[in-house]
């Protein structure tokens, strides 16, 4: 996980935006072989399309070779209606950039079909070899697109009834009249997001601490799914001083310092090669890993799993073009571990228990509780704190 935190919505947004036109331009894309990017909605992404349109018009990056696939639609809004999510597009994104029409995939909540409609969703994406980029936003209670608490971690694009807090947060969009608010909405489901390639979640204001703290410092849960990001191997989220009120100060201290230390190395923004540059095809999105010594790596792992020294076991040997300080590869003490004969338990504690007698200790020696930080070298080879 990498969490980049920002003054304020402004600075979070500009990061965002800059993080997706470095994306999209250091892909290349081409009518052939297009960047694929996951849209939101909602207050928050707002700043990020301005910004995108800025830098538009400024030259800095052309739409006209990506696609995109926007996450969720409300269940019978007319599609001309003011605050449905294809005017929310149009009025700050798609008519000020030079999108082809083509291109742009946005759930019908008024689909005959609407079953069939989300299956052909999810197969387009498919058929398009998947999301590069999928930008995130959230709700309070934690959603991700609109799956809402309760979602399963393994769904898939759907219709959703929604929670009564999203309801009741998304009324100030229909005059503060609950009523007015669609009940239900079609919402690209959780693995959907986690099969793209990259997840960018946009966390901004106070509202959001909560859900930012459960995603960031709990475990994963159905309740706050947000929090399947932790299951992602290349997820960043990008919010503002006020979303971190309700972390710990230890938590924002740690990932700011991993940010500082990344760009004190020039490794800011480093993924693998292979997955922020094209071509990009279905086969090259799920292919073996490649051999080390043929493969260019921007970096080799993971910005935040690189200072922890965590790595996929593809990446860690390949060469990097980053100044790549040289960290000892999990994978290589995985690999020793398997190695390894599985540990022999009893004779482990009959040992101890036998060193126990001639030296006289008198802490634990029963066979099922003994002191691991006791053994031996030769018995270390298995420990824990060495896997
Ligand atoms: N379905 C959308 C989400 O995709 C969006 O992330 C959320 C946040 O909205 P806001 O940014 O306005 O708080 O709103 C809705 O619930």
């Amino acid at each position: 996980m990498r969490l980049i935190i920002r003054d304020n919505e402004e600075a979070a947004s500009q990061y965002a935006a800059n993080y997706i036109v470095n994306r999209i331009n250091s892909f290349q894309p081409s009518p052939t072989n297009p960047f694929v990017l996951g849209l939101p909605t909602g207050s928050s992404p707002e700043i990020v399309y301005r910004i995108l349109v800025e830098k538009y018009r400024a030259g800095k990056v052309s739409f006209q070779n990506v696609v995109t696939f926007n996450m969720d639609e409300y269940v019978g809004l007319p599609r001309d209606h003011p605050e449905s999510y294809h005017s929310f597009m149009h009025k700050h994104f798609f008519s000020h950039v030079d999108m082809h029409p083509d291109n742009i995939n946005m759930l019908d909540g008024n689909a005959s079909d609407i079953e069939a409609h989300c299956f052909d969703y999810e197969a387009k994406i498919k058929a398009l070899g998947g999301i590069n980029l999928f930008l995130a936003g959230i709700g309070e209670d934690g959603h991700i697109a609109f799956n809402e608490p309760g979602s399963s971690l393994a769904s898939r694009t759907r219709v959703k009834t929604l929670a009564y807090d999203t309801i009741l947060a998304n009324s100030r969009f229909f005059g503060n009249d609950v009523g007015k608010v669609p009940r239900m909405a079609l919402t690209v489901g959780v693995q959907t997001i986690l099969d793209s390639t990259e997840v960018v979640a946009l966390v901004l204001g106070a509202r959001k601490a909560l859900a930012l703290q459960h995603c960031i410092e709990q475990g994963v849960s159905h309740m706050w799914t947000l929090s399947a990001l932790q299951l992602h191997p290349y997820p960043l989220i990008v919010c503002d001083e006020n979303a971190t009120l309700e972390l710990q100060v230890k938590t924002v201290k740690y990932f700011r310092s991993i940010e500082q230390v990344a760009r004190l190395n020039g490794l800011e923004q480093c993924l693998p090669l292979k997955i922020s540059a094209g071509p990009k095809s279905a086969q090259t999105l799920h292919e073996a890993p490649p051999s080390p010594m043929q493969t260019p790596i921007q970096s080799s792992i993971p910005m935040a799993s690189r200072f922890l020294g965590i790595s996929s076991v593809s990446d860690y040997t390949a060469e990097s073009r980053c100044p790549s300080p040289s960290f000892e590869s999990m994978s290589t003490r995985i690999n020793k571990r398997e190695r390894c004969p599985s540990p022999n338990f009893d004779a482990m504690a009959t040992r101890l228990k036998q060193r126990d007698t001639t030296s006289g200790y008198t802490g634990v020696s029963g066979s099922d509780d003994f002191d691991l930080d006791r053994m031996s070298d030769s018995d270390s080879r298995w420990h824990p704190r060495l896997l």
